[in-house]
């Protein structure tokens, strides 16, 4: 039971009322739920895709951000792995082509060319405006801040297994190896939840401070409602 009694929650009951704002996740987003159920044509897939690009190329300029305003050399030290999930590396031989890479093949398994993903030339202004105010609140606001707004992940986990589920299905055109990056984000972001959610949990250790870390999370997920948003007036909803 969650109680509301002006003290600071528990760890265990504050995280509970985070995660209870899964509710308003872009799973729930009519768009996303027209993707995830084979409603969507190829247009509204490949549109979909492409605008999502602005959102992959802003993560790891937003954990840059995150990390030049971070003092605290353990959480720099944890949270770079973000920036080499997404921009891959090659170090002492080892290489990986990071998140953004995987994106682009998955665009290219849906049929889109690799200039026209990586040139923006679909990028609705929403959608891009949407992003920037993800990259300017982590420029602009503590990290600590930064790090709690990066807890919509708690929630990616699911709608990644989703897509896994139903897009081979639903849509047998896209070619399979074009789903790895779905498959990369699940273990992931279950790694960057826990990491986020240590921050969080003891950075937020007052009761106005945890309603602050609640309204941190709404705007995020109001970031990704907003894409979405604009991508179903651009594309339309399939009945
Ligand atoms: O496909 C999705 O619905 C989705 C959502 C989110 C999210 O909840 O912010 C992320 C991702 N994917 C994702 O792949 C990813 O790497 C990621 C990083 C972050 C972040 O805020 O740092 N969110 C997300």
């Amino acid at each position: 039971m969650l109680s509301d009694t002006g003290a600071a929650w528990s760890r265990t009951e504050f995280e509970a009322r985070l995660r209870e704002q899964g509710k308003a996740y872009h799973i729930h987003h009519p768009f996303n739920v027209m993707l995830n159920t084979g409603k969507a044509t190829p247009e509204q897939i490949r549109g979909w895709v492409a605008n999502r690009f602005a959102y992959q190329i802003a993560i790891p300029v937003k954990d840059a951000a995150v990390m030049s305003n971070c003092p605290d050399r353990e959480v720099r030290r944890g949270w770079i792995q973000r920036m080499l999930d997404h921009d891959g590396y090659e170090i002492g031989g080892v290489k990986d082509e990071g998140g953004i890479e995987a994106w682009i093949r998955l665009g290219m398994a849906t049929g889109l060319t690799r200039e026209e993903i990586t040139d923006g030339r679909h990028i609705i202004p929403a959608v891009q405006f949407a992003v920037d105010a993800y990259i300017n609140f982590a420029r602009q606001r503590p990290w600590q801040e930064s790090v709690c707004s990066s807890l919509t992940e708690l929630f990616a986990p699911e709608i990644h297994k989703q897509r896994l589920a139903t897009w081979p299905e639903h849509y047998p055109w896209i070619e399979a190896e074009g789903l790895q990056y779905f498959r990369n984000r699940v273990t992931q972001a279950r790694r960057d939840v826990e990491q986020g959610l240590e921050v969080t949990l003891g950075y937020f250790n007052t009761q106005p401070l945890q309603l602050r870390a609640l309204d941190i999370l709404k705007f995020k997920l109001d970031v990704l409602w907003a894409m979405n948003d604009a991508m179903a007036t651009r594309y339309g909803v399939n009945p």
